[in-house]
């Protein structure tokens, strides 16, 4: 499926994301993209991991909690709502980190869009995931990530110090 008619919606740190005028895809480099937003939400020095559950897609992988961006929503939109659905709490948003894009398949490539946040209100319940763990700076890699969110990781542990602070 080729999308002709594209009206640029936003602009993200690694390049330009197109949506169609009528169907919900987006197109990058010749593949259809799947726009996702994730939070990094930090407490006590620890970042926040959720593990998907069997009854999802990657049932088992961890991830940072999120998801995809609808219709005319914004990023930030966006992952204000699904943290919202997903956990309960609502957050403080940090700053938008490098966005991580991987290819499943060639049928579902996604651009995962982390945010770094803060808990604003609200005390954390699982609607969605079957696990959590508040992870250190040198616990990062003692859960299995889902693969794309791995060069997100990568990116938090080199630059821990800065992103906490920036959130302070
Ligand atoms: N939320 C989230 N999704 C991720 C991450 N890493 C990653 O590969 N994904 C993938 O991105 C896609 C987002 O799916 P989702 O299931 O969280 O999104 P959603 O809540 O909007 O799903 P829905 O279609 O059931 O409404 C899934 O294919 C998921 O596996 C991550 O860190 N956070």
């Amino acid at each position: 499926m080729v999308a002709t008619d594209f009206t640029q919606i936003t602009t993200f740190n690694l390049g330009f994301t197109f949506k169609d005028s009528e169907e919900d895809f987006y197109i990058l480099s010749h593949h259809l993209m799947i726009p996702v937003t994730c939070a990094l939400i930090f407490q006590d020095q620890k970042v926040l991991a959720v593990r998907r559950s069997q009854s999802m897609p990657l049932g088992g992988f961890w991830e940072f909690p999120g998801g995809k961006i609808e219709k005319g929503e914004s990023p930030e939109s966006c992952i204000i709502r699904e943290i919202k659905e997903e956990l309960g709490i609502e957050i403080k948003l940090g700053e938008l980190l490098p966005a991580s894009d991987h290819a499943y398949s060639t049928e579902k490539v996604i651009r995962l869009i982390p945010f770094s946040a803060i808990i604003h209100s609200g005390e954390i319940k699982l609607h969605e995931h079957d696990q959590l763990s508040w992870l250190g700076a040198n616990e990062l890699f003692e859960v299995t990530w889902a693969p794309a969110d791995i060069p997100i990781v990568s990116y938090l542990k080199e630059h821990w110090i800065s992103i906490i602070n920036g959130i302070k």
